[in-house]
């Protein structure tokens, strides 16, 4: 059998966000020697709330290496939804209340990459903006064929849909492009931005993060049988293998038989 994914599986999300905070933190430090700055994608969801507690709740701080410095954080959408910025569905906004408006000033401040909602009426060309943002970053795309990202911060929908690509979907086929528009997302709003899944699996590390109850079926089709391997984080855990990893509480792995760690 090919490397594998790793599952970690905390008591609870407080415990989890500890080890979450020193995971982002050795893909800080990855991404500040690679090119002195941390490139990372985030979803929505949930995901924003758990990532404030792993990173601006008080905690044990080991020296300078354990600091988050979000002043050479270069922050993007892993999806957005085609609304406001500040907009209740926009996940801009829900990072920015989560998130961006409770960092303390010490810890500097991350450039952020919103959507340009100029094009709010044609998704396309949304997509197609955001992946010109992404080229001014990364470079452009006839010069690197794929953005490479330190790390991607993930969530896993009850249908085993991750970003705004869904399971079956003809965006899953997508080769060529970065970023892709979707108007008929099951999960409302319909209209929205994505990252391909090329651009997905290729990150440095791409992590998961997944709790509660309400998550143990779909983690138990992803992670245990061979249905779950063609669902979107199937594919994503597929493509990325040790590159991935899994947070999640006890919850959330119920019954789940893939081996599970209860440590970084
Ligand atoms: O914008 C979105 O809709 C999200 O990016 C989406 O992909 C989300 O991450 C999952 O649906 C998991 O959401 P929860 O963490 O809330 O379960």
């Amino acid at each position: 059998m090919g490397k594998q994914v790793n599952l970690y599986s905390f008591a609870d999300i407080d415990v989890l966000a500890k080890s979450l905070r020193t995971y982002v933190l050795q893909c800080q430090s990855a991404g500040f020697e690679r090119h002195g700055a941390f490139k990372v994608a985030v979803s929505g969801g949930s995901l924003p709330k758990t990532l404030a507690k792993a990173l601006l709740e008080p905690n044990d701080t080991g020296g300078a290496d354990r600091v988050v410095d979000f002043s050479k954080w270069e922050v993007f959408f892993a999806d957005e939804r085609a609304v406001p910025l500040d907009h209740e569905d926009s996940n801009y906004r829900l990072l920015k209340d989560e998130l961006l408006d409770k960092i303390p000033g010490h810890l500097g401040q991350p450039t952020v990459h919103p959507i340009d909602v100029k094009y709010l009426d044609d998704v396309q060309e949304m997509a197609d903006q955001y992946q010109e943002e992404l080229m001014r970053s990364f470079a452009a795309k006839d010069s690197v064929k794929l953005p490479l990202f330190d790390l991607l911060l993930l969530g896993c929908g009850p249908d085993g849909h991750t970003c705004s690509l869904f399971p079956n979907h003809e965006l899953l086929r997508e080769s060529d492009a970065w970023v892709v528009p979707i108007e008929d997302s099951p999960k409302p709003p319909a209209k929205r931005i994505t990252l391909s899944l090329p651009v997905v699996t290729h990150g440095v590390k791409i992590a998961f993060i997944a709790t509660g109850a309400g998550k143990k079926d779909i983690l138990k089709l992803i992670l245990d049988t061979d249905e779950g391997r063609s669902l979107p984080c199937g594919l994503v855990n597929e493509k990325g293998a040790e590159r991935v990893s899994w947070f999640t509480d006890s919850s959330a792995v119920k019954g789940v038989g893939f081996p599970r760690r209860g440590s970084l």
